[in-house]
């Protein structure tokens, strides 16, 4: 593969002049539709050619050039603004474009190409080079871009495999999601207080916002005088977000949407200042929410339902997990090292995950009832009880997504603290978490609890977005990882272990969870572990239990247990109606 790429700048005009090239296996004309919409290659055209992308004078433009051609007839002048590529096979693409160098006649329709590259690698960069070069196009029109490199192959690419990449996207292309992230109003309102309050690190700077969505954190950094916003998104959102800053032109004009990824665009200026909002989100089902969710909208409608009543139910299932999921703290973390001026800041400049025991006798016999189906010796006569012990493991290995009360914190909350400003992208690869903690109570320990906060470290106001169980519940709510034999824990012993969390390509991590219980009264002083349980669960399949409040049971209610976080609970807020089937079920099924 030839990849070249020259860069000249003519200071005083900003035009720019860019060039990369691709050969070909070959080019093949689409006989032209002057009749028909439909395309049909024609053989003797086929040839070895040369692809040339180019920004001449700010338009950037794809030309095909046959290695035959002498005469010059043999090229294609493609407009990128009118372009698209439709992929035929892994190594072989039709390319539609308006045609512009035919005569009148055929002028007004379409013209192709199909274009055969020597193999799979070409031509995924081919592809990924159009998407750049066509952006660029876009770019150009109000201001040119300076020297740059174009990656060839992004360490997105690298490490997030395809189709969880698509799924991904193609979940944040979607206004309803956005929507939802919007309708979180704990969230969205740090945000806005935080860059207000801030305005002096806002006011007359470059700004880049990193996986910008809708765009609504462009236009708060525009409210707040920023001179230019470069807002970058990688979904068809990119254009809901162009939309949004077209209806809103007073802030608009400072904003250029660019549609890409954080690891392979190029922008025209260092920035003063990222924004972002890159905590992890949980969306494994998302068909399953898109369907049930436009069911559920057409059943509003159709009854007339309040609007707010339904988004309530629509936001509840876009729920979220710990800050690390989907992996787009090193997006965060390359935006940084990319475009960020070495004096610039990062609007969140820190994360910390908080964990700590907790104890839910109830959450406990709920997940370890789901594998009860497993006990049953006569199923349509066939005995399954030899796989209740699997199942049984296969339900811990769901991390469990719901808001807790802060009470069933068995000991204070300790955390680790993600230094967005420093840390290096491998560093989020894997996190080793050790764990120590003294026990408040004696009880029995069911496993760790997780939430995060992140800070707006302003240089007027610094402000921290929580999602900490007790304070206002958020969509991401908080995490659990139950462990499937619960450890017994007297007030004051030691509660060690670690927590493990090694990302995968799937945008998520695999979490690996060991605590113990240190030896406690006679003896405690040579440090012997009593007890020992680990667990590994994956982040990317939570089980969502946000149906009911928490009601705290009554052999729980007079601990009083010490939370991280102020607790805003009412006693109100808590019924012990709704409480499960007592702990002797679960005793008996125990594998
Ligand atoms: C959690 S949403 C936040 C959206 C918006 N900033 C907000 O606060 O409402 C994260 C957004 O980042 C985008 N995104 C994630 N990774 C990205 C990447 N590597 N490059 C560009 N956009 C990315 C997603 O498509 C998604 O729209």
């Amino acid at each position: 593969m030839e990849v070249s790429l020259t860069s000249t700048a003519a200071a005083a005009t900003k035009q720019v002049e860019q060039q990369q090239q691709f050969a070909l296996a070959s080019l093949t004309d689409l006989a032209s539709c002057c009749s028909s919409s439909s395309y049909v290659a024609s053989a003797s055209s086929s040839s070895p050619a040369v692809a040339t992308f180019s920004a001449d004078d700010g338009v950037a433009e794809l030309r095909f050039r046959r290695e035959s051609d002498s005469d010059g007839g043999g090229v294609v002048n493609v407009d990128l603004t009118t372009a698209q590529l439709w992929k035929l096979g892994p190594t072989q693409t039709v390319c539609i474009f308006g045609g512009s160098d035919c005569d009148s006649n055929e002028e007004k329709y379409s013209k192709g190409v199909t274009v055969q590259f020597r193999n799979e690698e070409e031509s995924r960069i081919f592809h990924c080079a159009f998407e750049q070069w066509k952006k660029k196009g876009i770019i150009t029109q109000g201001e040119s871009l300076p020297n740059g490199t174009l990656s060839s192959k992004s360490k997105f690419d690298d490490k997030i495999e395809p189709s969880s990449a698509k799924m991904y996207f193609h979940y944040y292309g979607q206004l309803l999601h956005q929507q939802n992230m919007l309708q979180d109003y704990v969230r969205t309102g740090t945000y806005y207080a935080a860059v207000m309050e801030n305005r002096a690190d806002f006011f007359g700077r470059v700004v880049v916002d990193v996986g910008a969505g809708s765009g609504i954190l462009s236009l708060f950094a525009a409210q707040a005088g920023a001179k230019h916003v470069y807002a970058i998104e990688a979904s068809e959102m990119a254009d809901y977000a162009t939309k949004l800053i077209a209806g809103n032109p007073a802030l608009g004009e400072r904003i250029t949407v660019i549609k890409g990824k954080v690891e392979e665009v190029e922008l025209p200026e260092k920035a003063d200042i990222l924004i972002s909002e890159p905590m992890g989100t949980c969306h494994p089902l998302w068909p399953f929410f898109l369907i049930m969710n436009i069911s559920l909208q057409l059943f509003a409608d159709y009854y007339c339902l309040t609007c707010s009543a339904f988004s309530l139910i629509l936001w509840i299932w876009h729920v979220g997990t710990l800050l690390v999921n989907e992996r787009m703290l090193e997006s965060y973390v390359i935006a940084r090292d990319r475009f960020l001026a070495p004096t610039g800041k990062m609007f969140p400049s820190v994360g910390r995950i908080h964990m700590a025991p907790f104890s839910d006798e109830y959450l406990f016999v709920e997940v370890a009832n789901k594998a009860l189906f497993w006990q049953q010796k006569n199923y349509f006569g066939v005995d399954l009880t030899s796989l209740h012990g699997s199942a049984f493991q296969g339900y811990f290995t769901q991390p469990v997504v719901d808001a807790f009360d802060p009470r069933l914190l068995v000991a204070p909350a300790t955390y680790h603290v993600l230094d967005f400003t420093k840390m290096k992208e491998e560093d989020l690869y894997e996190l080793y978490i050790p764990l120590k903690f003294t026990a408040s109570v004696g009880t029995r320990v069911h496993g760790l609890a997780c939430w995060f906060d992140v800070l707006f470290n302003g240089s007027t106001v610094q402000r921290w977005l929580t999602t900490a169980p007790g304070a206002p519940t958020t969509h991401w709510y908080q995490l659990r990882c139950v462990l499937s034999q619960p450890l017994y824990v007297m007030a004051g012993q030691e509660i060690t272990g670690s927590l493990r969390l090694v990302a995968h390509s799937a945008q998520s991590y695999t979490i690996h969870l060991t605590l113990s219980a240190k030896m406690w009264g006679v003896g405690a002083e040579q440090g012997g572990i009593l007890q020992t349980s680990s667990c590994k669960l994956d982040l990317k399949e939570p089980y969502y239990r946000m149906s009911q409040p928490y009601a705290m049971p009554q052999d729980q209610q007079p601990h009083q247990l010490v939370p991280t976080q102020d607790v805003h609970i009412q006693a109100d807020d808590l019924d012990d109606t709704d409480l499960i089937q007592p702990l002797q079920n679960l005793e008996a099924q125990l594998p």
